[in-house]
């Protein structure tokens, strides 16, 4: 069976910006279409970028000034932690007073080091709380550069941020960074920062350099999500369907893709190549290893719901940022694992599923698309699993639970609205 996955939400958001900083006009192929994406075009918008939609949203046209805005602006980000760590850099190095704002949600989400490195570069900065987090408001007259260490524990999505907007500061920008989590992102926004001309040197593992010069705009066709793919390739391993997504092979930009190493550990088939992955289920989940997903975070989720169904306890570790995303999301697996009668054991940066024979429960999706998405795979095998918020997957994949009925007609047990979720 052929997926039907829609594009990567990072890839998008990174060519929104990266077209709104170039100069002339872009045009992005295929986009994610969902709240995330929306919501980023929607802020670049607000900070009087040109966007235009063609062909049902399949292209987006960007017109970028080759420099950061200038004026006033308030910037809803609404649930998007790409928006809120990549938008506030492209501001400060234009000119002006940029208010960023999002939901409750995004508003609980660290900031901080964001905020002292902007400020570290000579922007006027304020944050909601002590500890950083929204409202957060950059005042500035444009950025000269220079050498700054960036604090990275908590998301790579800092680094992205000031990454990208470093070719639009005045002299080179020297990055020295601490305690990266999320790598591979980092990957990303290197190589689509190449991409549309940038010009970077990574001198060390963790020192990069990015000389001024801007970007020029780019025709570029966006992959399907990795992150969202690992759910069908989960879907795949647990009732032994064979399942292929088109247009993710070698060459992918997003670490995310990784997964399948990790359901080749539990038994299942992977065949990658360089237009394709296809993944077949074989038989029952072996279990009995310990995995550091500390680099493939969004995808942890994913294995601990069909955990359960292996003949071993899986240990999942490194991964303590995950508890800082839409959800503290360790916390969010175990208690609904437990609601499904599932053993597990959780400390600060790791999780042990046990194995098990879950019943049905209402999951508590905590408006977490991926908490939603990963449990529904759990639920073609397990009859009565519902979400408590079905909508919760708009946030990168508004129709999740129609491609999923699509793929699986037989197995799947909809993960039917109890209640319809507010968003
Ligand atoms: O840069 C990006 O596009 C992302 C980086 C990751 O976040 P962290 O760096 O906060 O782990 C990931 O979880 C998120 O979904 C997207
Ligand atoms: C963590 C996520 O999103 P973001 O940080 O971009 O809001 C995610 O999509 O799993």
């Amino acid at each position: 069976m052929r997926a039907r996955i829609p594009g990567s939400k990072s890839i998008t958001n990174r060519a929104l910006l990266l077209a709104a900083a170039a100069v002339g006009t872009s045009r992005l192929r295929l986009p994610l279409v969902s709240a995330d994406t929306i919501a980023f075009r929607t802020a670049l918008t607000s900070l009087g970028v040109r966007i235009r939609t063609w062909e049902d949203d399949e292209v987006w046209e960007v017109t970028g000034a080759g420099r950061g805005p200038a004026g006033k602006a308030c910037v809803r980000c609404e649930d998007a932690g790409t928006a809120a760590r990549f938008l506030p850099p492209f501001a400060a190095v234009g000119h002006g007073r940029f208010v960023f704002d999002g939901s409750a949600q995004l508003k609980a989400r660290p900031l901080g080091p964001l905020a002292d490195t902007l400020s570290a570069l000579g922007a006027t900065v304020t944050t909601g709380t002590a500890g950083g987090g929204l409202p957060m408001t950059v005042e500035s007259a444009g950025l000269d550069g220079g050498a700054v260490t960036v604090e990275s524990s908590l998301s790579s999505q800092f680094l992205s941020g000031l990454l990208m907007a470093a070719p639009l500061m005045r002299r080179p920008l020297a990055l020295t960074v601490d305690s990266l989590v999320s790598r591979p992102y980092i990957a990303m926004t290197l190589a689509l920062m190449r991409r549309f001309g940038a010009d970077v040197t990574e001198r060390s593992a963790d020192v990069i350099e990015v000389r001024p010069g801007g970007y020029v705009a780019l025709d570029l066709t966006v992959e399907p999500d990795a992150s969202t793919a690992s759910y069908v390739f989960a879907a795949a391993a647990v009732t032994g369907a064979t399942v292929t997504v088109p247009g993710l092979g070698h060459g992918s930009l997003q670490g995310d893709l990784r997964f399948v190493d990790v359901l080749r550990q539990l038994g299942a088939r992977v065949d990658v190549t360089d237009s394709a992955t296809r993944v077949t289920g074989e038989g029952p989940l072996r279990g009995g290893f310990r995995v550091d997903m500390g680099e493939i975070s969004d995808t942890f989720m994913t294995l601990a719901a069909i955990a359960p169904l292996a003949d071993a306890p899986i240990t999942i570790r490194g991964i303590a940022h995950a508890r800082l995303k839409e959800s503290d999301r360790i916390a969010a697996v175990a208690q609904n694992l437990r609601a499904l009668g599932v053993d597990t054991d959780e400390g600060h940066d790791w999780i042990t599923v046990h194995p098990g024979a879950p019943t049905g429960a209402r999951i508590a999706c905590r408006r977490d698309h991926r908490i939603g998405m990963a449990f529904s795979v759990l639920g073609l095998r397990v009859p009565g699993v519902t979400l408590d918020d079905p909508s919760c997957v708009g946030k990168t994949f508004p129709g999740f639970h129609e491609e999923l009925r699509r793929l699986f007609p037989s197995t799947s047990r909809p993960a039917s609205p109890q209640r319809q979720g507010s968003r």
